[in-house]
């Protein structure tokens, strides 16, 4: 066994030039592995206590030969010890200390043992620490998801000494194919950027994470001048390139206002904050903010949380510290529906890994961070990877200690080529009226609706049972009726649109009557099934009308078409409003039940995984779930990736991998398998042929919808 034989330790610098611990842990085998402890600026109340020295005479008191000299008690709790038992070690090095914020060790000095013990425990097993760290979770090592970097271009507040009272503007290249285009995105932007300060005559001079720090006319100003930056970079605002922000509310929280006195602004109340959020979330394409409010104003976060949170990502930093407890009691007065993640603040790796599992049971989102003042080590990279939640935040693309974290990513990209995928944990919607194309809705925020859309009095009935049905399992999501009303006289389309609606009418009737057709099904139904449901009409064009009601969607029931505005709306809502879609078979008799035993059509695609992760609601209340794979070459090794993904969300299943007969269709085989294991549902990805044939399914999606008589979960 490779046992641990000592603890080292040594007082270096951190990118603020302030000292820090440097930890070495030495097996017997004469394996070493270092670890370097970032440290705040912006720091909670919370946090794990940083033991600095005092001594005014060496680095103004914020020396750490303390801490150092303490690794020489946590070398003899330790040492003997089987590096690859974390946990136990972790339990040692807590009861060690003894005190509930490790301030009598330092959770400096500890968590750069833990930190270290981790990457000695990777070596000695022989593999790299992502993939280490990925199995001792629940998280799935058969395939990585590399996350999405939110780069913080624009630093202000504590981090910077400019006019700017918010401390982080950042730029989330989630649009992007891989995690390599996103880091070119991201770059670009930022070299965009730089010109754009330039030409303006501002300051082109970084801050402490790397952003740039120039003084601006108001808070506002930096997204305006981001945004620009991401198109004068030739991106788009929102659909590939979004904003994100961290006020970091505590550190402007004075005299129980928010003082917004570096902008001159001065103090204003948390409805003031709240209206500042709701303006820009309107004006800039914004998915994320984090610490909007001081870490004690739990009820503000709680009102942002019910106004926005199904919209966009509310995240805790100061408020949480990444400490479980905290997490535990967020999740049960809805506070924020997403974490801050930095091992310094709680103190060991285990006790991370719990704080990210109590983001993972309440199905909430984690973003593993940094700190301002920051090392060269990279093992928040293979962290974010290990931990599966598809975001990071490690500051602008610039300054070596950022890019010793996006560097070590790009690393381990191509380390897992083949295995890796890199999806966005923020779906689009696109802007209506602007030109700014707005993004939100996180994968946790699902929205709280099934939305049945009636362009059919035939099918309508159909559509609706199915969606009620669903609208139950989902979590008593509510339920409403859309009909849109595609009506030539209103329509300010193209010439040869309103021509082809008014031959429709012709056969179909005016739009006036298709409405009031579909509205008579609708109430029949309604006094029929005792059901609560909201009726909607939108008068225009198919895509912009859906994509205007279903922002709060989580779930768009569409029944098969058999005219032309149903074929148009099932199109748009799988391939234009980035929201799973229900399909309602509308030939031959329904199942008994839905989603009973559903059936995942599997191959290792990003809309696959998309359906699954945006269906996880549906697949959380069935009995029995069956994964599929047809004619997958390396079948059972991709399945292991979304057996790990139902596991994380306490769900087995069966799988069964099959192949075709000779000229069988693909899409054939599945619909086959699906009722010989009597299923009742089917979750798969939804695929097109190329963007010139954007009105056409893809071959087994074709065939799948035109055949099935199960209803399908689909996920573009
Ligand atoms: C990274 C941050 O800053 P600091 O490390 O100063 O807390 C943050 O607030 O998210
Ligand atoms: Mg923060």
């Amino acid at each position: 066994m490779n046992r641990i034989v000592a603890i080292l330790g040594d007082e270096i610098l951190d990118s603020r030039g302030y000292p820090t611990l440097r930890v070495e842990v030495r097996l017997q085998s004469g394996i070493a592995a270092l670890a370097s402890v970032p440290s705040g600026a912006s720091t909670g109340e919370g946090e794990a206590h940083e033991l600095r020295d005092g001594d005014p005479k060496r680095y103004g008191g914020r020396g750490v030969l303390k801490a150092i000299a303490n690794l020489e008690e946590i070398g003899r709790v330790i040492r003997g010890h089987d590096p690859t038992n974390q946990a136990d070690i972790d339990r040692l090095l807590i009861e060690a200390d003894g005190t509930e914020t490790k301030s009598r060790l330092g959770a400096n000095a500890i968590v750069g043992t833990s930190m270290a013990v981790a990457r000695a425990g990777a070596q000695a097993s022989g593999r790299p620490l992502y993939a280490y760290l990925a199995s001792s979770t629940s998280a799935n090592p058969a395939s990585y998801r590399l996350p999405v970097p939110m780069m913080n271009v624009i630093n202000g507040g504590a981090h910077a000494a400019n006019s700017l009272d918010f401390q982080e503007f950042m730029i989330v290249p989630h649009g992007a194919p891989s995690f390599r285009e996103a880091m070119r995105w991201g770059s670009q932007t930022y070299h965009a950027l730089r010109t754009l300060l330039n030409e303006k005559g501002l300051s082109v001079g970084v801050g402490d994470e790397g952003g740039f720090a120039p003084n601006l006319a108001g808070n506002d100003a930096a997204c305006s001048l981001i945004v620009e930056a991401i198109e004068r970079a030739g991106f788009i605002p929102g659909e590939q390139i979004a904003l994100a922000l961290d006020p970091a509310a505590s550190s402007f929280w004075r005299n129980d206002t928010y003082d917004l006195r570096k902008s001159g602004v001065g103090p204003i109340d948390s409805g003031g904050l709240q209206a500042i959020y709701k303006d820009w979330i309107k004006r800039f394409p914004i998915v994320s903010i984090e610490d909007g409010f001081g870490e004690h104003d739990w009820p503000a976060f709680q009102a942002q949380t019910a106004e926005l949170g199904r919209s966009i990502q509310i995240v805790g930093d100061d408020l949480y510290v990444t400490n479980p407890k905290l997490i535990d009691r967020g999740v049960a007065e809805k506070t924020t529906n997403a974490v801050l993640i930095k091992l310094n603040q709680i103190g060991t790796v285990t006790e991370t890994i719990a704080a990210i599992s109590a983001c993972r049971a309440a199905g909430w989102n984690y973003v593993i961070s940094h700190r301002s003042g920051e090392t060269d080590d990279p093992f928040i990279a293979d962290f974010a990877v290990a931990m599966n939640g598809g975001q990071i935040k490690a500051g602008a693309p610039c300054r070596g200690e950022r890019l010793a974290k996006y560097n070590r990513l790009l690393e381990i990209e191509r380390e897992v080529a083949g295995q890796s995928f890199y999806l966005s944990p923020f779906a689009p919607v696109y802007s209506q009226s602007k030109d700014v194309a707005r993004t939100a809705a996180s994968s946790t925020a699902p929205g709280h609706d099934v939305v049945a859309v009636i362009e059919e009095a035939s099918t309508a009935r159909r559509c609706l049972t199915v969606a009620q049905r669903a609208a139950e399992l989902g979590g008593a999501l509510s339920l409403s009726a859309l009909h849109i009303c595609v009506d030539p006289a209103k329509l300010i389309a193209a010439a040869e649109e309103i021509d082809l609606q008014k031959m429709r009418e012709m056969q179909e009737g005016t739009a006036q009557e298709r409405l009031r057709q579909a509205r008579y099904v609708f109430e029949g139904w309604l006094a029929f099934s005792g059901a609560r449901v909201k009726w909607l009409e939108h008068v225009g064009n198919v895509t912009s009308s859906l994509i205007a009601e279903v922002e709060d969607a989580a779930l768009i029931a569409v029944a098969q078409p058999h005219n032309l505005d149903s074929a148009d709306a099932l199109h748009a809502a799988i391939f234009n409003t980035g929201r799973p879609v229900l399909f309602v078979p509308t030939e031959g008799s329904l199942p008994p039940s839905l989603g009973e035993h559903i059936v995942i059509a599997w191959k290792p695609r990003t809309q696959a995984r998309k359906a699954i992760m945006r269906t996880i609601p549906w697949l959380r209340a069935a009995k029995h779930i069956t994964v599929v794979t047809v004619d997958e070459p390396e079948a059972s090794q991709d399945c292991a990736e979304v057996l790990g993904i139902l596991k994380d969300h306490g769900k087995s299943a069966d799988v069964r991998h099959v192949r075709t007969d000779p000229g069988q269709h693909i899409g054939v085989r599945l619909l086959t398998e699906a009722e010989a294991v009597g299923a009742d549902a089917i979750v798969m990805g939804a695929f097109r042929f190329g963007q010139i044939f954007e009105w056409v399914f893809g071959g087994v999606t074709h065939e799948v919808l035109r055949r099935t008589r199960l209803p399908v979960f689909l996920m573009h």
